[in-house]
């Protein structure tokens, strides 16, 4: 799919984990292509082709590739699990055994877990300037209603931890807690429900997107949450609305668990590229 010449159309692919789903384009060896704009455009499931998130794979940098992850409102995010997944499974194809992938927040390793990909997504950040928030506040207990955990993973998260997640009112405290001025960078926030020590039921408001079936990031933050405030060991395996993920807490950062799906190969219109 490494095609140099997209002056009659743009390839990509389109990815899930979970049903968190994505646009992935391959610019390695060209420019890279993806502008807010056009993030925006092909984002739209009205009018364009629609993503949760869409990644962009670059040259690697000391890597063996880099990546680059867009919401569909055109801001940037600094990680997302479910895509880096996705791509590391389409990368090591049906012989590669482990890949590292260069992100804003770091070098990343995924590798091959049986059907599914595994991919370390590195130790939470657990300072308050790093998540980031607002001013000096222990981030184990927010100043919210509902006493939630800050998380960074790259991305900020804000996990809440509930009776029943089946009962949050997703849309109307997700972009609620999203926009708090606790977050300056706005957060991505996640209501898990622990079920035992090494269960968790999770339900997610991602920041620039909404309502997502899943979202690996948000999945790492709500298992360290969990471990901070001593409701599960570090392993634990996660129901999300699109499926179930594994999060394991190890020494070397959290690793995450789960399957991946390609589900069809498109072209853009070159359009997409003026906008
Ligand atoms: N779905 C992604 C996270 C997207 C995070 C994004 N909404 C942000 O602005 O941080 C994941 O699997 O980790």
């Amino acid at each position: 799919m490494q095609i140099k010449d997209i002056s009659h159309g743009l390839p990509f692919m389109k990815m899930h984990g979970l049903g968190n789903d994505f646009v992935v384009i391959d610019s390695r060896g060209r420019e890279a292509v993806t502008t807010p704009a056009l993030a925006r455009t092909v984002g739209s499931r009205h009018f364009g082709v629609g993503f949760d998130q869409l990644a962009e794979i670059r040259d690697g940098e000391g890597s063996d590739i880099t990546l680059d992850f867009w919401n569909s409102d055109g801001t940037r995010a600094q990680a997302c699990g479910n895509a880096t997944r996705c791509v590391a499974a389409y990368v090591l194809g049906t012989d590669g055994e482990s890949i590292t992938i260069r992100t804003v927040r770091g070098l990343l390793q995924a590798r091959r877990d049986g059907d599914l990909i595994s991919v370390n997504m590195g130790q939470p950040q657990l300072d308050w300037r790093d998540v980031p928030l607002a001013r000096a506040v222990d981030v184990e207990h927010l100043p919210l209603e509902g006493d939630p955990v800050a998380v960074g993973m790259g991305n900020p998260h804000c996990v809440f931890f509930v009776d029943d997640a089946e009962a949050v009112a997703l849309t109307v405290t997700g972009p609620r807690i999203e926009h708090n001025p606790l977050f300056p960078e706005q957060v991505n926030v996640e209501f898990a429900e622990v079920r035992s020590r090494d269960e968790i039921r999770m339900r997610v408001w991602e920041r620039g997107t909404g309502v997502t079936l899943a979202c690996g990031s948000g999945a790492c933050a709500t298992a360290v949450a969990a471990v901070l405030r001593g409701l599960t060991d570090r392993r634990v395996r996660m129901e999300l609305d699109g499926g179930w993920l594994t999060l394991d807490w190890r020494d070397d950062g959290v690793w995450m668990t789960g399957p991946t799906a390609h589900v069809f190969d498109g072209l853009l219109p070159p359009t997409v590229l003026e906008a």
